[in-house]
């Protein structure tokens, strides 16, 4: 299962957003993003710090308003949390209720969601054990490492079955170590559960390994400055993919459009580049 698909999953038209900020002022952090996911697409978007990937992951999610523009999920307008969809967050600690058990927050968004009772635990089972912490479930979060965290995490996003799945920097707080492990958990969820996937990150490596397309933000206010195929093989590995000469044709790509967008300030679209296959 790839990006084979043509069906339009996730539809992001002409987002702009200006925050209001202090004494009435008015900032242009997103001027005008347009990209479409198509179903089964594993996405990531890089940019310089503060070209707004966060704003836009929020916009996408419901969970902020644009200013104008449109995101819409299977052809529907999202203006609010949408039920297909589900975000993790970098920081897991505060995004898990330390009162619950992993289980009791794993099952949260089922309850929130109104799926039936008799339901709820044999899907935080399998979300569970999705992640590879099925002995977890009667533990407290504050029980665990970071890493176990994030897993949690990501089971409670699994365990609402979403088709699109948004990730907010996940990984940004663990070691290295557990960033591997968690990397290939994410890849292997993509494939067995068939989601779509929107993936933000600051490490140019990490977003050639994950993705199949690699979407590059320019400096804010911001637009889509290149949208770059990620044309390596299905299966991944942490050591042969990595040493792969294509991967450091494309890591090298990659990083050169993030160093351009740095500068480039009027948002110009830069003609793609010829990498040598
Ligand atoms: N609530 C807010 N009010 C005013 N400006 C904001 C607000 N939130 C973000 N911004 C500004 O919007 C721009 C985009 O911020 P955002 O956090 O989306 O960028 P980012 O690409 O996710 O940054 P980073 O890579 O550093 O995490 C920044 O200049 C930021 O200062």
């Amino acid at each position: 299962m790839t990006s084979g698909s043509q069906q339009v999953r996730l539809s992001v038209k002409r987002v702009q957003k200006i925050y209001q900020t202090g004494s009435g002022t008015r900032f242009e952090a997103v001027r005008s993003l347009t990209f479409d996911l198509h179903d089964g697409e594993f996405a990531c978007l890089v940019g310089p710090s503060g070209s707004g990937k966060t704003t836009l992951l929020k916009c996408i999610a419901g969970l902020m308003q644009t200013t104008s523009g449109e995101v819409a999920l299977d052809g529907s307008p999202v203006s609010g949390p949408a039920a297909g969809m589900a975000v993790v967050f970098q920081e897991y600690g505060r995004s898990l209720f330390p009162w619950m058990t992993v289980a009791a927050n794993v099952g949260l968004p089922l309850k929130t969601g109104g799926v039936p009772k008799s339901e709820r635990a044999g899907r935080v089972r399998e979300a569970l054990e999705a992640v590879g912490l099925s002995a977890a479930g009667a533990k407290y979060p504050w029980q665990l490492s970071g890493g176990m965290q994030q897993r949690v995490a990501i089971a409670r996003a699994v365990a609402a079955r979403p088709s699109v799945l948004l990730m907010d920097e996940p990984f940004a707080a663990v070691d290295a170590q557990t960033r591997a492990e968690l990397e290939d958990l994410v890849r292997r969820i993509w494939k067995e559960h068939n989601m779509t996937i929107l993936f933000v990150t600051h490490d140019i490596d990490e977003s050639v390994y994950l993705a199949e397309r690699v979407l590059v933000l320019s400096s804010s206010p911001t637009v889509i400055q290149n949208d770059i195929k990620i044309d390596l093989p299905e299966e991944r590995d942490q050591l042969v993919t990595r040493s792969a000469p294509r991967f450091a044709e494309l890591r090298a790509e990659v990083y050169e459009r993030v160093q351009f967008a740095k500068t480039n300030i009027n948002g110009e679209v830069e003609p793609a580049r010829q990498v040598l296959a």
